[in-house]
């Protein structure tokens, strides 16, 4: 499938863009941004894929994060989807924890969601395939997200492998144990809880014997903490499986978009440092 640019701007000695294409796998047209990192005019370069939370497109990790600064003295590719199929005949919820901006990241088996939203598919394989053919991305790539983004970038690298590290800012940590998740997954998975589980980061990590490097950061004054993320079940996921993950509380930080730019530097530079290794 071609990619259409419709935007381009200068940033930090590098490229910002934005592409629209049509998907297979959620048979509608979506939108992804992506940065350049001067590094890529020259030659092909490592991915860090980052995935965002609910309400978001491709623009607010562009537009709020302040990543391209470290990704281009790093020469690290941001690629940054969307977070859920999209147009008028993509099924939708009025609520903003349902339906479009709210994916979850997740393969959906139910009426009326089955039609577009595989996500999982979309973010694990047809992104990565769609970037290597056009973009000049090197093969080794690492996954990052934020809140439902963490979810699905904790899940998709524990299931897939093939990613260098992993990490996420305020994860969805169970979300079969959680209000957010429960909905979702209800409604896109159905009623059977075994189908749940293979998308609760929780879960997999305590039956992981991974050596992918994992880091977390979860912020103390989050207003979804820790009812919805449940950071304790992935701790103790982490003690179980001894699978090394650093999970660390930072005091006084909340949910938003200031907690991710207060240490998205430290994130790049550990994915930096696994996809060079
Ligand atoms: N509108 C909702 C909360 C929506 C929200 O906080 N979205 C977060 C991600 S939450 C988990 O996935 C977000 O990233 N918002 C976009 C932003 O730019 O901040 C409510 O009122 O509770």
């Amino acid at each position: 499938m071609p990619l259409i640019q419709l935007a381009e701007h200068k940033l930090f000695g590098g490229l910002q863009r934005r592409y629209e294409h049509h998907s297979n796998s959620l048979n509608c047209v979506m939108q992804f941004s992506v940065y350049l990192p001067p590094q890529a005019a020259k030659g092909k370069v490592p991915v860090l894929y980052w995935l965002s939370g609910l309400t978001c497109t491709d623009e607010n990790f562009s537009v709020k994060a302040g990543a391209q600064r470290i990704a281009a003295e790093l020469g690290l590719m941001l690629v940054i989807p969307d977070t859920s199929p999209r147009g008028d005949l993509v099924a939708d919820d009025p609520a903003y924890d349902l339906g479009k901006g709210a994916g979850f990241y997740v393969n959906a088996t139910e009426t009326p969601w089955a039609a577009h939203y595989r996500m999982y598919d979309y973010i694990s394989q047809e992104l990565p395939a769609l970037v290597n053919a056009h973009l000049p991305a090197n093969g080794r790539k690492a996954i990052s997200g934020h809140s439902m983004g963490g979810h699905g970038a904790l899940v998709i690298a524990l299931r897939e492998g093939g990613y260098s590290s992993v990490s996420a800012f305020s994860p969805i940590c169970q979300p079969t144990e959680c209000d957010w998740g429960r909905k979702a997954f209800s409604a896109y998975l159905g009623n059977d809880k075994a189908q749940w589980l293979q998308y609760d980061a929780a879960y997999l990590l305590a039956k992981t014997q991974t050596t992918l490097p994992i880091l977390v950061d979860q912020g103390e004054a989050d207003q979804f903490y820790p009812a919805q993320l449940r950071t304790q079940a992935l701790q103790d996921a982490n003690q179980h499986s001894q699978s090394g993950a650093q999970i660390r509380m930072q005091p006084g930080y909340d949910h938003s978009y200031y907690f991710i730019s207060s240490f998205i530097e430290e994130h790049l530079r550990f994915h930096a440092r696994h996809l060079a290794g």
